[in-house]
């Protein structure tokens, strides 16, 4: 559940798969990538989007855990790049990092570190991450929660003009 004061922006999983494809498109000008690198857990589903469209076979990922719930804390790197495709990006190779989205910033800047000449792409964007992230679909405002299809289920919605059907 959102905070309360939050907007929330539920995201289905037709809009996703949409939205992770008019990333694909916007990468096609910046391309072509040797890997990409996805940030799990969220990056998981836009990477494999994209890498589909793209035809990258080459991925890797990196766990970093920022949120426990809504509750930010601070930065755990639970599993790091591979040295592949670490020993990619130094002789040169063209790396993607994929995430879902970018809030504060603080888990783009982490990874940024880890390959600093890669391309950074997320599909969704708040304006405190926003100067992180390369390439980005829709922006988002600040006190937005957005809630992925994988964390939701279809329920019953009122009526908007009130009632119970
Ligand atoms: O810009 P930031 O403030 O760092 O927040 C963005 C990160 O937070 C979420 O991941 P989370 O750490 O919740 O883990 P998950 O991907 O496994 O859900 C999201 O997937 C981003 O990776
Ligand atoms: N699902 C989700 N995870 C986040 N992590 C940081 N911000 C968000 C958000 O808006 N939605
Ligand atoms: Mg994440």
């Amino acid at each position: 559940m959102n905070n309360p004061g939050q907007k929330s922006f539920p995201v289905s999983w037709d809009q996703f798969h949409r939205d992770s494809r008019a990333l694909a498109w916007r990468l096609t000008s910046v391309g072509p990538f040797d890997a990409i690198v996805a940030i799990t857990r969220g990056g998981l589903v836009p990477a494999a989007i994209v890498a589909r469209e793209l035809n990258i076979r080459t991925i890797e990922s990196v766990a970093v855990k920022s949120y426990d719930h809504q509750a930010q804390s601070a930065i755990k790197v639970l599993k790091p790049i591979s040295q592949q495709v670490l020993d990619l990006a130094q002789g040169g190779g063209k790396i993607l990092i994929v995430d879902d989205l970018v809030d504060t910033g603080a888990t783009a800047r982490a990874v940024r570190e880890m390959l600093p000449g890669a391309h950074f792409a997320t599909v969704y964007a708040k304006p405190k991450g926003r100067e992180m992230v390369d390439t980005f679909i829709t922006e988002v405002s600040q006190d937005t929660w957005i809630f992925f299809p994988w964390d939701m289920d279809v329920t019953y919605a009122a009526p908007i003009s009130g009632g119970t059907d």
